[in-house]
């Protein structure tokens, strides 16, 4: 569940006066997603969507990412477009939260990813690094490389979903940052591209990508990154199993929008065990720091340990269907 944060009416009311989007219609809170709080509105001049900034987004960066979402749209990408009130300001406060109002976007995120969502995902995510491609903007991915040592380490000594977990991260992390690339082509990435955050329409034979949402990890990263965490996050079935024919799909869709160098193609294994590290350690803190009762959901380290163990078992990037 995620309102943290409660809005009256008449808050809410007060709120809009600093916008031309007409009187409030209808607005109710969204049960999805755990960073933020989020609303649905309807005004006279259609439907939005509110988010309150909950702690765990620095106030400093919102600008980074409302400018990152303005700049894309403008370049023609399907994103939330934040909207600026009177005074030409996007960001503005709301129940002493930092907040603003983003453009609502239609269709709906895949429960269940087919191959058939894999090749429009790789497009949409070429076509995204493509219209972030001259935005002047740039932001260190605190959740990168250099954020995970220090991360295992607040870690140690917690709550563990299996024996030899933080051992097996250890022993993994060290390998992948002696691996890791040093010279590939640098960008503005969405760094956490999971089926959740990327809308379909489903009106034709295959799926159309009609949004991408919540750029609230986006960052200045490896452009090949973000196909790693694409290729953990859409490409293994329940059990686990790695799906190559989804991963083949997805990389042929990015292919087919840029062009991916042989340095970034020989890298892709070392990205994928980067990538699945960097989501087991985020779970693995909420697992060890998420208090009892709480109304989030922990999600599973594991889910991204077994990824991990497919990546490290893998010889080369033709493991991922190149
Ligand atoms: N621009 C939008 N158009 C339509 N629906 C949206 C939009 N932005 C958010 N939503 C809805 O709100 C839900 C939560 O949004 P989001 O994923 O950004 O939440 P969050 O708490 O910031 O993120 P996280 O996924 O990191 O927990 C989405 O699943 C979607 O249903
Ligand atoms: N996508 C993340 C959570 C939100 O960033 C995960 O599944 O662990």
């Amino acid at each position: 569940m995620a309102v943290y944060t409660e809005v009256t009416d008449e808050a809410l009311r007060h709120f809009l006066a600093s916008y031309a989007l007409g009187e409030l219609v209808a607005f109710r809170g969204i049960a999805e997603g755990v960073e933020n709080s989020n609303y649905a509105l309807k005004t006279e001049a259609g439907d939005f969507i509110l988010t309150l900034y909950e702690k765990r987004v620095d106030p400093a960066e919102l600008p980074y990412f409302l400018g990152l979402m303005d700049h894309m749209a403008a370049r023609g990408l399907a994103c939330p477009v934040p909207v600026k009130g009177a005074d030409g300001e996007a960001l503005r406060s709301l129940a002493d939260r930092p907040a603003a109002i983003c453009t609502f976007l239609p269709g709906v995120w895949p429960r269940r990813v087919r191959p058939e969502h894999c090749g429009p995902l790789g497009t949409a995510l070429a076509a995204m690094h493509d219209a972030a491609g001259d935005f002047s903007g740039s932001r260190a991915n605190t959740l990168g490389p250099s954020g995970w040592l220090p991360l295992l380490n607040r870690c140690r000594g917690g709550a563990m979903p299996a024996e030899g977990v933080f051992e097996e991260l250890s022993t993994a992390l060290h390998q992948v940052l002696e691996d890791w690339p040093r010279v590939l082509p640098v960008g503005q990435i969405h760094a956490d591209l999971f089926p959740d955050n990327v809308f379909f329409l489903n009106d034709g034979k295959t799926p159309r990508v009609s949004g991408i949402i919540d750029f609230y990890f986006a960052c200045t990263d490896l452009l090949a990154y973000d196909i790693a965490v694409c290729l953990n996050a859409w490409c293994f079935e329940a059990d686990f199993a790695f799906n190559v024919t989804k991963a083949r799909a997805l990389l042929a869709g990015y292919r087919a929008r840029r062009v991916l160098s042989q340095a970034e193609i020989e890298a892709l294994p070392v990205l994928c065990r980067g990538a699945a590290i960097r989501f087991a350690l985020t779970r693995l803190f909420d697992w060890a720091n998420t208090p009892e009762g709480a109304m989030v959901t922990r999600k599973d380290p594991m889910d991204y340990v077994r990824r991990l163990r497919f990546h490290a078992a893998a010889r080369g990037p033709d493991a991922y269907g190149l």
